[in-house]
């Protein structure tokens, strides 16, 4: 058992104004625990009571200021918690703070580079990395992925869901049995042999997550997330199974007051943004004082699915995520005080061990069995259906050892099955009928089988039907294995197609190894044949999943086609996403190369082999052809070819690992460019659906189905006849014609990407070469929606 209390790190997520001036002083003196001071600003402490505190200091087991990166948290925080769940024992890594403070970034990471890659994705690739090396046990890994959302479950990774509202995705129940263990009904588990198929999960569980998101419900915000690996360990032989849970834990944002319209007093307890939230430091609370014997757990779904984590079997960190602006002082501080609290919940975690239940079955099995005889034998009541033939194959071996044993003293145990006795008995007589006819008739002994057929009719019919069975086998056999022909046939087929098929996504393919373009085939990077397979079926479902979950199965009309593309150009995310294409294709020609060295000295090692191979046949066939001694220490030829040989392997195995590496780097950066992908799809939709809503409301042309109506569609033309929802002068003096079509949804989608267009001409416009026509043109002075807010916010 170890006993621990849980530790708490705090993050300072980086500020605009970087380290602002006298906020905060972090203290990291090696010979005292680190400490974090947040200094309340003079003006700041005159608005409250008198004897208000200008300093309040917070002890942490360490401090990660602005500049802490990804690596260094994960090998600080969530390495040793990893450590102790591969040795079996439970861990929870939890971020607690204020919305905005980097919950989401410490835990998951974010989604512009591969170097901000969270907790998660980090701590996946480390277990799995261990796994591998880690040959003495056999593991098995499963994941979860749970989110909740106003005291009600949902199942992230349910693959028969495709959600496009948090009420899509099945709801998760909590039971709680006799023992008080908590069960999490529909929760699903889903196995995870490799680094890229636990990511797999994680992506599609946080894709569920952002579809599913509404604006009254920011997911991140306002919703918990728990994602679970859970690891399975057993020794070969041994009838000892380890399970181990390792929790990693989003929390809704902590802001736990909201300001009030009067004089900003604080609101009290009972307005907590997050009731979940109260009612887990209601726990912390409750565990951190002395002689407390109710711990109210079962108060939220949080604090049940988190039990073990608090106060229990679990190894449990905490990270306390600070964004040290001068607005977010109260905030910093509150949470700081929350760490400070949980610092003082002891935990008691033990290896969780029990015996493999197949083995326990087995065991209880073989108990009944013999208490059944024994008990057939005391109430004479004997059993009387016959003995399984293994069972008198069992029986038969015990009777030849026991017979060939020259031990006098030896015993024949078979237990307290009448049965057995009776067959035993059975097989002396028969023996000892045997022996006593040979000593009648000697000859006997050296009568040919054949001859005993013919001289005993009654053997010579056996002898017949065993000769049929025995043909009766053989034809089965013939054909059990033509089957089986035709099905590696038919397997091998498969894989041929499925390779043709991928050739055929891939133009430029030129071995196994190297995939033509990056765009749509790194995945399957290295991978064997019927890896591929499953590669192209996972990339398969993932890619259709998100088609579906972004809307873009359906087939876009021209115009929203265009609109989509110029709003792809102008987003905000649109460098990121052209960054991180390029560093795919960096990447990919990287692993392009190293696959072509790969292939290269893997053939070479293949010549070398058969060099070797053919160095040994020539010895030979000079040794028989000169009747001479083969010599048993290899030639100076054959040695140098060994070096060489060795030499090979290693290169072989340095650049095999390099492209492993690589690999993974490139699924990451996929990953993350088709999360990319799908949040413009979905911040589209959202600003098309929006769009097409205020010109029905606005625009008389479709209100009113005059399918002659027309819209100005030059930015000169809209300089001169500026449109707005007060005046809507377009429809009155059109300039050019385009007709509508009388249906609502179809006019709006023309009209809003009619706008669209302008707004970005008016920009341009505006950029360039108007700014100088135009002696003073409005900020926006002719459209009246927000077009790309983010574009105008910069
Ligand atoms: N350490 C950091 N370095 C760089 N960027 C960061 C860091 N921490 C947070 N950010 C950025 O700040 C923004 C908000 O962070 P994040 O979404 O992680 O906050 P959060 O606490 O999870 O908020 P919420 O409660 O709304 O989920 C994100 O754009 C994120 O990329």
């Amino acid at each position: 058992m170890v006993k621990q209390t849980i530790q708490i790190f705090a993050r300072v997520k980086p500020t605009v104004r970087k380290y602002q001036q006298g906020i905060y002083s972090v203290d990291e003196d090696e010979k005292s625990i680190p400490s974090l001071e947040i200094i309340l600003p003079r003006d700041l402490a005159d608005g409250f009571v008198n004897n208000k505190r200008e300093s309040y200091r917070f002890r942490f087991q360490r401090i990660f200021d602005q500049d802490a990166k990804q690596d260094a948290i994960f090998e600080s925080i969530a390495k040793p918690v990893a450590e102790s769940v591969l040795a079996g024992y439970n861990g929870t890594i939890f971020a607690y703070g204020q919305t905005g403070s980097g919950k989401t970034f410490t835990i998951t990471g974010g989604a512009e580079h591969y170097s901000d890659r969270g907790i998660i994705p980090r701590t996946l690739s480390y277990i799995f990395e261990q796994l591998h090396k880690d040959g003495s046990k056999m593991y098995t890994t499963h994941i979860s992925y749970l989110e909740i959302y106003n005291e009600c479950g949902y199942d992230l990774l349910d693959p028969r869901h495709e959600a496009s509202s948090l009420e899509d995705l099945p709801k998760v129940t909590i039971l709680e049995d006799p023992d008080q263990n908590i069960h999490l009904k529909n929760l699903s588990l889903h196995q995870a042999t490799t680094e890229e198929e636990a990511l797999n999960l994680l992506f599609l569980g946080d894709t569920n997550r952002m579809i599913a998101e509404t604006p009254m419900n920011q997911a991140s915000t306002r919703s918990h997330c728990i994602f679970t690996i859970h690891l399975t360990s057993k020794e070969p032989g041994s009838a000892t199974v380890r399970h181990a849970k390792l929790h990693l834990v989003d929390l809704a944002g902590s802001e736990r007051v909201a300001k009030t319209g009067v004089g900003g007093q604080l609101l009290t307890e009972a307005k907590y943004i997050n009731l979940s939230l109260h009612y887990l430091e209601q726990v912390i609370i409750a565990l951190s004082e002395k002689h407390r014997s109710h711990i109210p757990y079962r108060n939220s779904m949080m604090t049940s699915v988190l039990r073990d984590s608090l106060g229990g079997n679990c190894m449990t960190t905490m990270i306390a995520t600070l964004s040290l602006e001068k607005r977010n002082i109260d905030e910093s501080i509150s949470t700081c005080r929350f760490a400070q609290r949980v610092a003082l919940i002891k935990n008691e975690a033990v290896l969780n061990e029990e015996i493999d239940p197949k083995l326990v079955i087995l065991r209880l099995q073989k108990e009944l069995r013999e208490l059944k005889d024994e008990l057939a034998v005391i109430t004479g009541e004997p059993r009387t259906e016959a003995l399984t033939e293994a069972e008198l194959l069992q029986l038969e071996k015990l009777l030849t050892s026991f017979l060939e044993d020259q031990d006098p003293e030896s015993r024949l145990e078979v237990g307290a099955d009448m049965r057995k006795v009776h067959h035993c008995f059975h097989h002396f007589k028969k023996l000892w009928n045997d022996k006593s006819l040979g000593k009648k008739s000697p000859i006997s002994a050296e009568v040919t089988d054949q001859d005993q057929v013919t001289q005993d009719p009654f053997k010579g019919e056996e002898y017949k039907k065993l000769q049929d069975i025995l043909k009766q086998r053989d034809n089965e056999i013939n054909i059990l294995v033509n089957m089986l022909k035709k099905e590696k046939k038919k397997s091998q087929d498969v894989l041929h197609l499925s390779s043709t098929d991928r050739s055929e996504l891939r133009p430029s393919q030129g071995s196994p190894l190297l995939p033509g373009n990056p765009e749509d085939s790194q995945r399957t990077l290295l991978s064997s044949a019927p890896r591929q397979v499953q590669d192209i079926g996972t990339w398969q479902h993932r890619s259709s999943l998100l088609h579906k979950k972004a809307g873009m199965g359906e087939e876009m009309s021209l115009g929203r086609q265009e609109a989509f593309e110029i709003f792809k150009r102008d987003h905000a995310d649109s460098i990121t996403l052209e960054d991180n294409k390029q560093i795919l294709k960096q990447r990919f020609s990287e692993a392009k190369t190293l696959g072509e060295s790969v292939n290269e000295a893997r053939s070479k090692i293949g010549h070398l082999k058969e060099e070797i191979a053919q160095g040994h046949m020539q010895q030979m066939d000079l040794g028989i052809s000169e009747n001479t001694a083969v010599p048993s220490t290899p030639d100076q030829r054959e040695e140098k070819l060994r070096a060489q040989l060795e030499e090979e392997k290693r290169r072989y195995k340095t650049m095999f690992t390099h492209l492993k590496a690589l690999k993974v780097e490139i699924e990451h950066l996929q990953l993350l460019m088709d999360k990319a992908k799908v949040k413009l799809q979905k911040e589209f939709e959202a600003w098309w659906a929006e769009e097409a809503t205020n010109l029905q409301t606005n625009s008389p042309a479709v209100n009113s189905h005059d399918h002659t109506k027309s819209f100005p569609q030059t930015p000169e033309s809209q300089h001169e006849q500026p449109w707005t929802p007060s005046n809507k002068r377009v429809p009155e003096r059109p300039t050019s014609s385009i007709p509508l079509t009388g249906d609502n949804q179809t006019d709006s989608d023309i009209l809003a990407f009619i706008k669209a267009r302008q707004s970005i001409l008016q920009k341009k416009c505006l950029g360039v070469s108007c700014l100088e026509s135009q002696p003073s043109p409005s900020p926006s002075p002719t459209f009246p929606f927000n077009l790309f807010p983010r574009i105008q916010q910069a």
